[in-house]
């Protein structure tokens, strides 16, 4: 008997559509092979559609929460926050894989740091000496990775000329950065233990790009210069899958089975495996590396310029650098990898009884990213946008010539007058708070990059306060909602503080969700 086909006799489209009648066995066959593939494949559109119209339905009770400012700004780390206050479990998953962006993140502070040597010939040189970066410096070569070694304008904020409090602006003076207790006068020591240092690390600073492709899946994106590499969310399955190898092989529900298992028992990637080899033999060479007076002294004149995970990881060095090494949850709060595009992280919150799906979405925060945010404006409930106040004295890695704290304003401003997102429940998190702390205990000087700082105190109170004034002025004249700002000191880097804050951000969103959803 001749099996039912789906052309009907009756229906003129299907009649049309039907098999000619010189069909013979074998293309009948194939016909009906291919008319089941079609049915199959139209069925699982349908359930995919179907899916997709129950998740909408679901996630319209749903709280959104975007966490917006420039790169670097901490907005990752925040998202870590949750995920260790709202899915612990979650963080012990990943640990194997952040022990890559961990080496990655040393090896890459290593090369940067004999790079800048190099371009200083390996010495101190005296004659060159001005400690103060806002006096045009030359060294004897080029600038390393890049990076202009121009005096940094100083920057009056949003070049207003006349900052909030009243005091007006006044010229930027040359200010005094700290003592050096370290002279090398002689060139050739230092020079020679340097080349040999150098020499000595090169196999290791030479993981560096391996390290990076691993990371990034080898997708480079321009501008991922100092920062070195740009992940999309999903990384630390890509990192897994690359120590197993044999995951690649299979189809994707294995594959997914097989990532859902793994746990730091996980077998470590053989890349990962040798660079730990590596660290764990030359972890005196990197302690005499940075304990160096020709590193302290650059780093002192602010010719070596280094980033916060860099130094948080070299000071750690002996237990990062230990053959048995698990990094800690605070390691990977202090890991650094920049985010490309946008990531989705979707926690339940229980609230007085009530369990909530948030859908937090952290972004790429460097320029180049910015324009993937917009998507996200239209359903977004609350946003956290954070400003690193210790950044006074940085510029923006995608254009020398802007202030940093200068482009979080500009990006604050653009949040606040968004029409998309006029009724948004708005958070502001200056973050950084710690690292501000130790820049001015070192007397660096507010004034000498922000011009509007004037005579003001340079203590910390003073500072932060500065800055609160300002985005709050920026809030002040793009409100027509009148819509309330709440502000946080933070450093989300700390735990405990951190996770009290979330919990006053979690109710003040909670509640306007309730008003909003019109269940109160
Ligand atoms: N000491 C200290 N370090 C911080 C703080 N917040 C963030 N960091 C560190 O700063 C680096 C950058 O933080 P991320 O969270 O990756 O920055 P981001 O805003 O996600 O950056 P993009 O993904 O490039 O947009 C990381 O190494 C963090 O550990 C803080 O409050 N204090
Ligand atoms: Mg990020």
């Amino acid at each position: 008997m001749r099996t039912p086909s789906i052309y009907s006799q009756d229906d003129p489209i299907s009649a049309a559509l039907k098999p000619p009648s010189s069909e013979t066995e074998a293309e009948r066959d194939a016909r009906l092979l291919s008319e089941a593939e079609a049915r199959r494949v139209s069925e699982l559109i349908d359930e995919d559609l179907r899916l997709e119209r129950e998740r909408m339905k679901r996630n319209r009770g749903d709280v959104k929460l975007l966490l917006l400012g420039q790169a670097e700004s901490g907005k990752s780390t925040l998202q870590k926050q949750f995920q260790l206050m709202y899915r612990p479990n979650s963080i012990d998953q990943e640990r194997i894989s952040w022990k890559t962006v961990i080496y990655f993140n040393v090896v890459h502070s290593l090369k940067h740091i004999l790079t800048t040597l190099e371009a200083w010939d390996d010495i101190l040189d005296d004659e060159s000496d001005n400690i103060d970066d806002s006096v045009s410096i030359s060294p004897n070569k080029h600038r390393p990775n890049g990076i202009s070694e121009q005096p940094s304008p100083s920057t009056s904020l949003m070049n207003s000329a006349s900052p909030p409090n009243g005091t007006p602006a006044s010229p930027a003076r040359p200010g005094s950065s700290g003592s050096i207790s370290q002279h090398i006068t002689s060139k050739e020591p230092s020079s020679i233990q340097i080349g040999n240092l150098r020499r000595r690390l090169s196999p290791l600073v030479s993981a560096d790009a391996q390290l990076a492709d691993r990371l990034s899946g080898g997708i480079t994106v321009s501008g991922s210069g100092k920062g070195g590499v740009y992940v999309r969310s999903g990384w630390q399955a890509r990192t897994i899958e690359n120590a197993l190898g044999r995951i690649r092989q299979k189809n994707d529900s294995e594959a997914k089975k097989a990532r859902e298992s793994i746990s730091q028992d996980a077998p470590p990637d053989i890349l990962v495996q040798d660079v730990g080899r590596m660290l764990s033999v030359s972890k005196d060479d990197i302690k005499e590396l940075w304990a160096h007076p020709t590193v302290k002294g650059l780093i002192a004149r602010r010719k070596l310029k280094l980033d916060e995970w860099s130094e948080f990881f070299l000071r750690h060095i002996s237990r990062v650098a230990a053959p048995d090494y698990i990094p800690t949850t605070d390691d990977i709060l202090h890991a650094r990898i920049q985010t490309m595009g946008v990531a989705e992280h979707i926690f339940d919150v229980n609230i007085h009884g009530k369990a909530v799906s948030w859908h937090l979405f952290d972004v790429g925060g460097a320029r180049g990213q910015r324009h993937s945010w917009v998507p996200y404006f239209d359903d977004a409930n609350a946003i956290i946008f954070v400003a690193p106040v210790s950044a006074f004295d940085q510029y923006l890695e995608e254009d020398p010539r802007t202030n940093r704290i200068d482009d979080s304003l500009q990006l604050f401003t653009q949040i606040c007058s968004n029409a998309l997102l006029k009724n948004v429940h708005l958070v502001l998190f200056l973050n950084k708070t710690d690292l501000l702390r130790t820049k001015l205990d070192t007397g660096l000087k507010v004034r000498k990059y922000i011009t509007s700082f004037g005579e003001r105190s340079n203590d910390y109170e003073t500072v932060v306060q500065y800055f609160r004034a300002h985005f709050l002025q920026v809030h002040r004249r793009n409100n027509e909602n009148r819509r309330v700002l709440y502000t946080h000191f933070t450093s989300v880097v700390d735990t405990k503080a951190t996770q009290r804050i979330i919990g006053n951000v979690r109710d003040s969103i909670f509640r306007g969700y309730l008003q909003s959803a019109a269940l109160v």
